[in-house]
């Protein structure tokens, strides 16, 4: 005879009480090992060994939960026996409710301690002074290209990028009432604007856009004012008790933001190779005739791709320019170390920025 609801779920509970003293019998392990790591003085975070403790319980696990379960449930899992070892501290674009703070959480999982910032440049410095363990900024845009402030920061700051993983964006109009009737001004980060322009022109084309600091920064404005409207996310309207007043706005429907995640070399070390990984690099070439063509050569001879080239003015005068590269590999693999060496041969200026798994 089939089981009843009660007598299913009394076997729920039994299997839960049995996986709290499994999961208490992990916690207290991981203890145990921040315990060895604060005795000789070594990072909390190990990424390779999270994959690798997630890639070998996929490989395992023979359902009915998928793999995509099992990997959300372990980050989870993970983020809590490392906030036992020692908090790790991880600054963002902030306030809370930003696409940013997703991004962290994204990549930490939720048991972090968050240091939301006012500015990118809040971020970077957070990180380098050691009162952020972290710092997760976005890079590019599907839409709108690169975050230009990023990379700037990118090229002077001592921090390096030891992770990444893209966000799809979904933008949504968010204000008092559910109507779009009475609108103003609308409120939103410009990259946000810029990524809603197309829909803002069509439904809104009288209202005055304005910049402010963070999407969540309008939300929160937004809530202030009845003729005022923000860009942003669904988790921003419900942190500041918004309506949808319209979903999805964003021109494209598959807008998705990269993100980095920057530390300090001596937090975490480049992560090991993972099989697909990616070097991350800045440069620049003397100014004279087929000087960029030279740079894609020692690419093109040792087998190389690059999956990234981007290029930001020097700020000379000079019509000079740093080029932003991503190359496919990690350099402990031969033909990547003699493409990189090859490379920093041709170049005025070689910056390492990070040598770090492709993220999803
Ligand atoms: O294996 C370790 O080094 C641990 O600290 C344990 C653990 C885990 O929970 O499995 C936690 C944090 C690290 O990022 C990696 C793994």
């Amino acid at each position: 005879m089939a089981k009843d609801l009660a007598q299913l779920r009394t076997e729920i509970d039994a299997a839960d009480r049995e996986l709290l003293a499994l999961l208490n019998r992990r916690a207290a392990l991981a203890n145990e090992v921040g315990e060895l790591k604060r005795a000789e003085g070594s990072t909390v975070f190990r990424p390779e060994r999270e994959a690798e403790v997630i890639h070998n319980l996929q490989e395992a696990n023979r359902g009915p939960l998928k793999a995509g379960n099992v990997a959300t449930i372990w980050r989870e899992i993970m983020s809590a026996c490392r906030a036992l070892e020692a908090p790790q501290r991880v600054a963002y674009l902030g306030p809370a409710g930003t696409f940013s703070e997703q991004a962290a959480v994204q990549f930490f999982g939720s048991s972090i301690e968050h240091i939301p910032c006012v500015s990118f440049d809040e971020v970077f410095h957070s990180a380098s002074s050691g009162n952020a363990d972290y710092g997760v900024v976005p890079v590019e845009n599907s839409t709108e290209g690169v975050v230009t402030r990023s990379l700037d920061l990118l090229l002077t700051s001592p921090l390096h990028i030891v992770g990444e993983l893209s966000l799809l964006v979904r933008h949504h109009l968010l204000r008092q009432s559910p109507s779009l009737d009475g609108i103003e001004a609308v409120l939103a980060h410009p990259q946000a604007l810029a990524q809603c322009q197309g829909w803002l022109g069509k439904h809104l084309p009288n209202a005055e856009r304005r910049a402010v600091s963070s999407n969540a920064e309008g939300a929160r404005l937004a809530a202030g004012n009845p003729a005022w409207a923000a860009i942003a996310s669904e988790r921003a309207g419900s942190e500041f008790g918004l309506h949808l007043a319209a979903q999805a706005i964003q021109d494209d429907a598959f807008n998705r933001t990269r993100f980095a995640v920057v530390c300090l070399p001596q937090t975490l070390e480049a992560p090991q190779a993972s099989g697909k990984d990616c070097v991350s690099l800045v440069i620049s070439v003397p100014n004279r005739p087929g000087a960029v063509h030279d740079l894609l050569v020692p690419l093109k001879h040792h087998g190389v791709s690059m999956t990234r080239f981007e290029s930001r003015p020097a700020r000379s005068g000079q019509w000079e320019y740093y080029f932003y590269i991503d190359i496919e590999g990690h350099p402990s693999q031969p033909h990547v170390a003699a493409a990189l060496a090859d490379l920093r041969s041709l170049c005025a200026f070689y910056k390492l920025l990070g040598t770090y798994p492709v993220g999803e």
